[in-house]
């Protein structure tokens, strides 16, 4: 754990870290001698040779004890806040460097549970649970070495239990923290069908199942509680092991001591004072049982903590790359195929595609063929397995994020929207756009037109994840945002194939706007909002399988034209 915690903190604060760990040492030592320097004390009160002098050692230590715990404590207290700081600031470092597919509902779960409860178990960890580890082992250990000079057959007993001691809060943390990753697991799916119960909320009432539970959430709570049960169960067994060897060496000191005060091996009087002092040799030892689970969950969180500042993120390059200016605006996929990692489902297979800088393209196909892929790999959410996908003429992987993002614009599926007013989300798109900017891009997307029945108008606060709008409003306001950044390549993956003829009429007006000047890809739902697309490609089975105008396509009576004759009827294709 203190290795753990050294990577987490790094440099700028490993030190502060060492020195309250010295601190700690020398705290626990202290307190063990100053606990031996009273055996003397005793040993002349039990023999009726007790003088005042005989004090002094003891109240010396007992002060030099109490100051150095003082400051001991105010050292863990300082680590602990650096290590709640470094924490989110590592985390926030390296969230910025994953690829964008490394964020999916789970890790996300992981994520959030890391932030809300980890990082504050971690902090709490290095300040209350790393003196406990190391009182446990320090005072123990001085006050056995301690009895060795005053009788060595007790010390050679203390000597031998302190170890069998430890094993057992060896076992009774693993015990624990096995139980805690078995509840881990499951918190995580609690949390994540939480947050899917409340996003989806409009879905569940429209089909009347607002009042009834949500099944997966009610699995998933249910496999909680399972959890719990497991975990008490797991964690009791723990914590009876170290229960019953604490007490068994507790009463085998007792039994040793007075067997060999009674065989006369032993001063009887030094035995009493021995025996009166074997209270404070097993406590510390019993606090690292206490602890011991709370320092193996802490563990858990620091390797959950690990795997994800150990996640692998998308090398970049060290300088950006220089653009040839006579592919700008372009893209191009060369003989691209790709699977999903941790899958071994092949989605393209060696797909080659272009987009003419100023132009509109179409990508269509049935659902699950790949469209949407084809669109992350553009904007570099995941690597390709071969191939090459270009941007601007140059390989997306010789890119800088920033250069790459800076030339696109994307309006997914999944918009998200920050719990702050319309007028602000919409300015994202150009932080430095000027206002009249801001309402001209809202107006061509039909952003303006909301305005009529939003209660403060600009000022409506869309709540977190823009969930006071509507899917077609979110959109929407996507649209808007990529009007403004005005990036001269535009990637659009229409949200919804219900859109009325109102939406419609704004989406055909922002594609023609957009493709004014930008190149544009567009994952449309409706047919009539890309009839006029510079070029339609059918994506199918992982290849392009047919590519040209509308009326060409038609004219080829291949599965285009099918899809066109039937689409009324059509299932499950959407079109780009
Ligand atoms: N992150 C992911 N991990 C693993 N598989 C994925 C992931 N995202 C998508 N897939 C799978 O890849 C395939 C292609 O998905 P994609 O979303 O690109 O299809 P699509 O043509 O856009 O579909 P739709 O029209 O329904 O949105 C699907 O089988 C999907 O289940």
């Amino acid at each position: 754990m203190i290795r753990d915690l050294l990577t987490i903190l790094g440099d700028k604060y490993s030190g502060m870290f060492k020195r309250a760990l010295v601190w700690m040492v020398v705290a626990a030592a202290a307190e063990g001698a100053m606990i031996v320097s009273v055996l003397p004390v005793f040993k002349s009160l039990f023999d009726g040779t007790l003088i005042w002098r005989a004090f002094i050692l003891p109240l010396v230590l007992t002060v030099v004890a109490a100051l150095v715990h003082v400051q001991q404590a105010a050292q863990s207290y300082r680590v602990s806040g650096a290590v709640m700081s470094v924490e989110h600031e590592r985390i926030g470092d390296k969230l910025v460097r994953l690829p964008l597919g490394w964020f999916h509902p789970d890790t996300v779960g992981q994520v959030s549970q890391m932030i809300t409860k980890g990082t504050m178990f971690v902090s709490t960890a290095a300040a209350h649970l790393v003196n406990p580890l190391i009182h446990g082992i320090v005072t123990p250990a001085i006050i056995a070495i301690g009895v060795l000079f005053f009788d060595w057959r007790m010390g050679l007993v203390m000597i031998v239990f302190a170890p069998l001691l430890w094993l057992a809060s060896k076992a009774s943390a693993s015990l624990i923290g096995k139980a805690d990753d078995i509840l881990h697991v499951e918190s995580v799916k609690v949390d994540n069908r939480l947050i899917e119960f409340a996003q989806a909320q409009r879905v569940l009432r429209a089909f009347g199942r607002g009042e009834e539970g949500y099944a997966p959430l009610e699995d998933a709570m249910s496999d909680e509680l399972q959890a719990h049960r497991k975990n008490l169960w797991i964690s009791l067994a723990g914590l009876a092991i170290f229960g019953i060897v604490t007490q068994l060496a507790f009463t085998a000191l007792i039994v040793a001591g007075g067997l060999f005060a009674l065989n006369g091996m032993s001063n009887a009087a030094l035995m009493c004072a021995i025996l009166a002092l074997t209270a404070r040799f097993i406590q510390p030892l019993m606090e690292v049982g206490d602890y011991a689970g709370a320092i193996r969950m802490a563990r858990n969180e620091l390797d959950r903590m690990a795997d994800v500042l150990n996640a692998k993120e998308l090398p970049e390059p060290a300088q950006p790359a220089a653009f040839d200016q006579s592919h700008a605006n372009e893209v191009e996929l060369r003989d691209v195929s790709f699977t999903y990692p941790g899958t071994d489902h092949q989605i393209l297979d060696d797909v080659s595609l272009r987009l003419e800088p100023g132009t509109l393209t179409a990508l269509v196909g049935p659902s699950g063929s790949g469209k949407t892929t084809v669109t992350r790999l553009i904007a570099r959410f995941f690597e390709v397995d071969d191939g090459a996908v270009l941007v601007g003429g140059t390989d997306v992987r010789e890119q800088t994020t920033e250069q790459l993002m800076s030339q696109l614009s994307l309006v997914f599926q999944d918009v998200y929207l920050f719990d702050d007013t319309l007028y602000e989300n919409v300015r994202l798109g150009r932080p430095s756009a000027s206002r009249g900017e801001v309402l001209a891009a809202a107006e061509m997307a039909g952003v303006s037109q909301m305005l009529d029945y939003l209660p403060d108008g600009w000022e409506t606060r869309v709540g977190e994840g823009g969930t006071a709008l509507s899917g077609g409003e979110r959109q929407r306001v996507s649209i808007a945002r990529a009007l403004l950044k005005n990036a001269p390549i535009v990637l659009l993956d229409e949200a919804t194939s219900a859109i009325d003829p109102e939406n419609e009429a704004h989406l055909k007006r922002s594609f023609a706007q957009l493709s004014r000047n930008s190149t544009v890809l567009v994952i449309a739902h409706k047919l009539s909002t890309i009839a006029d697309a510079d070029q339609i490609l059918v994506l199918d089975g992982g290849h392009i399988v047919e590519r040209g105008e509308h009326a060409e396509l038609l004219a080829n009576g291949g599965l285009y034209a099918s899809f066109w004759h039937e689409r009324e009827q059509a299932q499950g294709w959407r079109l780009a």
